[in-house]
């Protein structure tokens, strides 16, 4: 279902007390959102061992909703340090990233391994925050379009049709994450309205019209709003500013 959406990637962020406190801000904040005011769907992602200290936080609404950074593919089992998805169910988890560039880069995950994960995510429906996104050398070498269709094509186009209806698509520039250098609102739509239309050509218009697309990459309460009126871009995926009840609450304010 297309809809305007705003994830918080906390990394490795925040202690519990920490993530109590700015948990306990947003849920009032959001709580407060004037009548008639359609509310994004939120969704926040702490680190695992705070997981459940922040779903005992979050009301019987699922918004703001409770997702997770990563998980393992297998169902259990000999996997030292390893997460499953029905662990996550377990504490309340509802969402998952996966393909995230700092998990491609320093975890070595591939287009293999995250297509497989994204379907043992589906399989335990958990619903995938999927991202892609090129580094600088790839968009210098004028190749953005080709990587982006390629890890589209190797991660998640396998899919039937009900099982792609469930993912989100995050488009993180690599470039933009924790840089401070944004995406020109026009680069994002730009690269949005490709992703569309890839997914126009793997499945059907109806599908394309239906997937929700977030901007990610240094995206803020100052830059929300002009992203987010561009026509493909529906939200962002937000790292730094989403530990600041209030820089979070600005963004998810910017439809
Ligand atoms: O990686 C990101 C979200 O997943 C973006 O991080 P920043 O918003 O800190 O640039």
């Amino acid at each position: 279902m297309r809809q305007n959406f705003v994830a918080g990637n906390w990394k490795m962020n925040l202690t519990l007390p920490e993530a109590q406190a700015l948990t306990t801000e947003l849920v009032q904040a959001l709580g407060h959102t004037p009548a008639g005011q359609a509310t994004p769907q939120v969704v926040i992602c702490p680190p695992f061992p705070l997981l459940l200290g922040v779903h005992q936080l979050l009301g019987e609404a699922h918004n703001p909703a409770l997702g997770a950074q990563n998980f393992h593919q297998k169902e259990s089992g000999a996997y030292t340090g390893e997460v499953s998805a029905k662990q996550l169910q377990s504490v309340g988890v509802e969402y998952v990233i996966l393909g995230h560039s700092e998990r491609r880069e320093h975890f070595r995950e591939d287009d293999a391994l995250l297509a497989q994960k994204l379907d043992a995510a589906l399989k335990a429906g958990l619903k995938p925050i999927f991202c892609v996104g090129e580094s600088l050398a790839t968009r210098e070498a004028d190749e953005t379009f080709d990587f982006i269709g390629q890890q589209l094509a190797n991660g998640v186009f396998h899919l039937g049709k009900e099982d792609f209806s469930q993912v989100v698509i995050a488009y993180e520039p690599i470039w933009a994450i924790g840089t401070g250098k944004t995406a020109s609102s026009a680069q994002a739509q730009e690269v949005h309205a490709f992703i569309r239309q890839q997914v126009a050509s793997a499945y059907d218009q109806a599908t394309a019209d239906d997937t929700t697309i977030l901007y990610g990459g240094s995206c803020n309460a100052q830059n929300a709003r002009e992203l987010f009126s561009q026509p493909d871009v529906d939200g962002g995926l937000i790292g730094g500013a989403s530990l600041k009840a209030a820089d979070f609450v600005a963004i998810i304010q910017s439809f």
